[in-house]
């Protein structure tokens, strides 16, 4: 295995290791499909991205990994929450992120969720016009005064996959930003409504810092229009760094980044006379290669291509399935021996498009085997389902070389626990 990080992924007597501890053994002491992260790495990602944005507060995107325990980690690095949805601001206040660090993104949000978000007390980015007269009413009637930004559609695409792109012109997401200055000057004089921030994501899993350096400017002119009559306290530009899947691709650095944005920001800011705080929302690159998921092999037959039968399939890890992704697949407990074929890892899900990894060379594979599949600590379990009425998987985190369940797998109970069958039909 040529991935080897040492103190995270390791090879020791032909098993893959994480954070010191032996896959092989956590499969078979947890079962499978497992999610398994390390604590070390979280920590070390958080604080590598922090350093080199130093002194930029970092709004984590929950909804990259909304685990507990993962944005329990993160509040302690001093993490703020991009929350998409009234049940990430939950959780993300349940995991110690304050709520004046936690800014509420979705789109498309419920009168609910907006009087949910008052009076937890959050900031809000509004995302339509709709959207910002509901939180007027709303915040009056509760009393309050909310802190907002804008979300704006900046027109520009970086070079991902389509699913993953949010900030172009026909993308559903923020407010046109021909609209956007009418739009400030209509919300400072509405009741319960500050605007304070403008906000935009231009999508995920950019490997580039040119789409930045654009989307500072492209903001920063708008701000230079806003700014004559808002007093404009943050500049959000979201997240979407990406990481290498393919060890042979190149990623920027997040000083790669920061040396991209921060030098630029500060310029446009000094030329404008402001100095706003300027914010960022990474997800994937704090939490992705944290994570393994490991998975059993039920199951070797040879057909038009030589199929691995695992246990975990797009119910588990739905992002090969959705953006045809990579991840990197070792065996784990053969983790030292060459490759020996050319392999296709299926899952257990009746649908054709269950293909977890294509066309991999692989040591010679047997039932009973553990795979492991790489960077699956973005989108990973939260983007799971019960589809074919499969339980979810468990979670482990590992500390100190001591693995902790931090997340049950799910049983058949889970499967009817909110079903009702009425009377006549017992
Ligand atoms: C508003 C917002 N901010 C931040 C992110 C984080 O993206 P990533 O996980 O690619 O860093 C997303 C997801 O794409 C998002 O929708
Ligand atoms: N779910 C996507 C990322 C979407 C980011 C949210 N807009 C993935 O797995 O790569």
């Amino acid at each position: 295995m040529n991935y080897e990080i040492p103190g995270h992924l390791e090879v020791k007597k032909g098993h893959l290791h994480i954070g010191g501890v032996d896959t092989v053994q956590l499969a078979q002491q947890y079962g499978t499909p497992l999610y398994v992260t390390n604590e070390d790495r979280l920590r070390d990602n958080y604080r590598r991205f922090a350093k080199a944005f130093k002194g930029v507060p970092l709004f984590f995107a929950a909804k990259s990994n909304n685990s507990l325990v993962v944005q329990r980690i993160l509040a302690q690095e001093g993490a703020g929450a991009d929350a998409f949805s009234d049940g990430e601001i939950y959780l993300a206040r349940l995991a110690g992120i304050p709520a004046q660090k936690i800014l509420f993104t979705g789109n498309s949000k419920t009168d609910a969720e907006l009087a949910y978000a008052v009076e937890a007390g959050v900031m809000v980015s509004i995302d339509s016009h709709d959207e910002l007269i509901s939180l007027s009413h709303i915040a009056k009637a509760h009393g309050k005064t909310m802190n907002v930004a804008f979300r704006v559609n900046p027109e520009i695409s970086g070079d991902t996959h389509p699913k993953l792109a949010t900030g172009l012109k026909i993308s559903k997401f923020g407010i046109p930003r021909q609209e956007i200055v009418d739009t400030y000057k209509e919300a400072s004089k509405l009741p319960g409504i500050n605007p304070v921030g403008i906000h935009c994501h231009i999508g995920s899993q950019i490997l580039e810092v040119s789409p930045y350096v654009e989307t500072v400017n492209r903001m920063m002119d708008l701000v230079a229009q806003i700014s004559k009559f808002v007093d404009l306290e943050f500049v959000d530009i979201g997240g979407g760094f990406g990481i290498p899947y393919q060890k042979d691709v190149k990623a920027p650095t997040p000083q790669d980044y920061a040396k991209a944005i921060l030098p630029l920001y500060r310029k446009r800011c000094k030329e404008i006379g402001i100095s706003p705080e300027l914010h960022i929302e990474p997800g994937r690159y704090i939490v992705a290669d944290t994570t393994v998921l490991l998975t059993h092999v039920n199951t070797v037959k040879k057909a038009y291509s030589t199929f691995i039968g695992v246990d975990a399939g797009f119910n588990t890890l739905i992002r090969p399935a959705m953006y045809d992704s990579y991840h990197e697949v070792v065996v784990a407990n053969k983790a030292d021996k060459k490759s020996a074929s050319t392999y296709t890892v299926a899952g257990p899900i009746c649908e054709s498009g269950d293909i977890l990894a294509r066309d991999r060379k692989l040591p010679q594979v047997k039932k009973d085997d553990i795979i492991a599949l790489l960077d699956a600590g973005a989108y990973g379990f939260c983007m799971s389902s019960q589809y074919l009425a499969r339980p979810r998987s468990a979670e482990v985190l590992i500390h100190d070389g001591q693995a902790e369940l931090i997340r049950k797998r799910e049983t058949y109970d889970d499967l009817i626990q909110n079903q009702l069958i009425p009377g006549r039909l017992l």
